[in-house]
């Protein structure tokens, strides 16, 4: 177990911080390989993080960005990830990213899994950022209590880096990127806000096995994990 967390005061000096964070990783492998990715995470906590990173100055069109994991719906639903990140992070400087989402037209995560496996390889590997973010069930990604594919999902020696993810809690299908790709990241983030979430990272900081609170598989992996939290 080897994290940092930084205890910021409010979500707006937490979005500067992260940001901070992500740029300096982009950076630093756009510097060493001319290129960098970035995997981000949806739900209802990135919207600010996302606007700040959009103002960043960096060479953007030499970022590809895609996501952590998401849910099987269209972008016209209010649920997508990748109309989040859509709508608040490819936007201003960062509109000259390259976007490959986690989903497509197809019916399940299943049927679609291979093509958007061949999206992917268009980007840069491994990522140069991953920013994760945690439900109130402990989940991270899409790394669910009782998912049908969790234990493959958080092999650290699993061969794939994509899987489809079923779960009672998950709401909808899920396509989530596994737990050896997210950690062979140069710079790994948890990005956690309000006070309800504190005491369920607490609770995950615990024993317990990681099948009930998957967070814990990121956090008890031997790398650096950087904890963003605010109130
Ligand atoms: O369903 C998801 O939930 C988690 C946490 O979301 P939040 O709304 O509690 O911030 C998110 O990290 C994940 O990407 C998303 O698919």
């Amino acid at each position: 177990m080897s994290h940092t967390l930084h205890e910021l005061p409010d979500s707006a000096a937490l979005a500067h911080a992260l940001a901070e964070f992500v740029a300096d990783a982009l950076q630093a492998r756009i510097a060493r390989d001319g290129l960098a990715s970035l995997a981000v995470s949806g739900g209802r906590t990135p919207t600010r993080f996302f606007e700040e990173l959009s103002t960043r100055d960096l060479p953007w069109e030499k970022v590809g960005i895609t996501l952590v994991d998401e849910r099987w719906v269209r972008e016209t639903s209010e649920r997508s990830n990748a109309r989040l990140v859509r709508q608040h992070l490819l936007k201003g400087k960062a509109a000259a990213a390259r976007f490959v989402p986690l989903a497509n037209d197809a019916a399940t995560p299943e049927a679609g899994l291979f093509a958007v496996n061949e999206a992917l390889e268009d980007l840069a590997w491994p990522l140069a950022a991953a920013v994760l973010g945690m439900g109130d069930d402990g989940h991270t990604a899409s790394f669910f209590p009782g998912g049908d594919h969790l234990a493959e999902a958080l092999d650290p020696d699993g061969a794939l880096g994509l899987l489809p993810m079923h779960a009672p809690d998950a709401g909808e299908p899920r396509i989530t990127l596994t737990l050896p790709v997210l950690l062979g990241a140069d710079a790994l983030a948890l990005h956690i806000e309000g006070a309800a979430k504190r005491p369920v990272l607490e609770k995950a900081l615990g024993e317990g096995p990681a099948a009930d609170m998957p967070i814990r598989a990121v956090l008890r992996a031997a790398r650096p994990l950087a904890i963003y939290w605010c109130p």
